[in-house]
Order: C-alpha cells, then sequence, then structure tokens
C-alpha cells in the first residue's frame, strides 16, 4: 500500500534523478536534488547596483527602473524531477539547507516550501516540485544536477470546526488558485 513517497516526474523519467533520502536515521528532512544543471545569478547586478546608487544620490526613478529591479529579484524555479504523494491531511515542507545560507548565500525567499497533497498528479505539471532560489551573494552559483539544495518534512495539518474548502481540486501552483484575481 502507497502512503508516502516521491516519483519521479515523466519528464524525467531515465535521466538519472535521485529520489530524496534522509542522510541519518533521526535527519527529519528528505534532502532534494536539482534536476539539471542551473546558474542562480547574483542579485548585484550591474542594473541593480545602478538603481541602488540612483536611489543613494536622490535621483529620479523611472518606472523601467522599477521593473528592472523587480526582474532581477525574481527568484529562479530550480527543477527536481519529482513529485510527492501523502495522504490529504499531510503537507510536505521544502525548507532550505542550513548550509546554503551559511556557505552560499543560497535563500529560498518563500521561507518555506508548501507543497499540498492535491499538487500531486495535478493536470497542469504532474505535481513538479520546484524550489525556488535567490543567491543574495555577489557571485553568480553554479548548481550541479545532483547536488542537495533543499529538504523535505512530512507533517500533519490541522483543519478548522467550520473547514470548508472553495474548491474540490487544485490544477496547478504558484497562484494557480488566484488566477481570477490576478486578471
Ligand atoms: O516552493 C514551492 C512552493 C510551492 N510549490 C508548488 C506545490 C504547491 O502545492 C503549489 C502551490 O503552492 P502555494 O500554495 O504555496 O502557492 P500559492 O501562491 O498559494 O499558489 P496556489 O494558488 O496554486 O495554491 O506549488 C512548489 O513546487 N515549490
Ligand atoms: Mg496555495
Amino acid at each position: 500500500m502507497k502512503t508516502r513517497g516521491f516519483e519521479v516526474v515523466k519528464k524525467y523519467q531515465d535521466k538519472g534523478i535521485n529520489l530524496p533520502r534522509r542522510q541519518t536515521i533521526a535527519s527529519a528532512g528528505y534532502d532534494i536534488e536539482a534536476a539539471e544543471d542551473i546558474t542562480i545569478p547574483s542579485i548585484w547586478r550591474l542594473d541593480f547596483v545602478r538603481i541602488f546608487r540612483l536611489i543613494r544620490n536622490g535621483h529620479q526613478l523611472y518606472q523601467r527602473d522599477f521593473e528592472m529591479a523587480d526582474k532581477i529579484l525574481k527568484p529562479i524555479l530550480v527543477p527536481t524531477g519529482l513529485k510527492v504523494y501523502m495522504p490529504e491531511d499531510e503537507v510536505l515542507i521544502l525548507a532550505n539547507r542550513s548550509s546554503n545560507t551559511f556557505k552560499r548565500h543560497l535563500s529560498l525567499p518563500n521561507g518555506i516550501g508548501v507543497i499540498d497533497a492535491d499538487y500531486y498528479n495535478n493536470p497542469n505539471n504532474e505535481g513538479e516540485l520546484f524550489v525556488q532560489m535567490l543567491n543574495y551573494g555577489v557571485c553568480p552559483l553554479h548548481i550541479h544536477k545532483g547536488e542537495r539544495i533543499a529538504q523535505g518534512i512530512f507533517m500533519k495539518y490541522l483543519k478548522t470546526d467550520d473547514d470548508n474548502p472553495i474548491s474540490r481540486e487544485r490544477l496547478s501552483g504558484f497562484g494557480s488558485t488566484n488566477e481570477k484575481e490576478d486578471d
């Protein structure tokens, strides 16, 4: 019987994706690897520094400057090639590895990733897990396929007495439930 676990999504079948493992008997997190080589550019690119300088020197900023800064601060989605199944009353918390911040200036700008049980096999992307990452260090960071980038922790979550979900099914992730609000 299947209860909870990781699987490789179709796109990455036969691409040498390792299923997450815990490192020691009492490690809480299943270490999750990058599915591809990927570079996370530093946020401190010249354009960003230029915008900082403009602010410091009291210059007027234009719409294009704000747009540029926002673009630079947009996290990179690192593919994992994995999907995860679990009982409906559980959630997988994606947490950063402390070594990422301590040694590499690599953060999860969403704090933690919340992976809902009904994200699994969703019709849009099969439920592939992505890790959002932002490099606040000065140098670009090259992540290699197979490098451990985050850890997943399974947890149970609670519901209120008057719990009443808006919809019965999840179609995707990353703001999929607020598409109407975004229009
Ligand atoms: O770091 C993350 C965070 C989320 N997800 C996927 C799984 C999760 O089930 C889905 C939705 O995430 P969340 O609920 O945090 O985002 P949202 O902005 O509320 O999107 P939605 O409206 O789709 O719920 O996106 C990831 O793959 N990685
Ligand atoms: Mg959500």
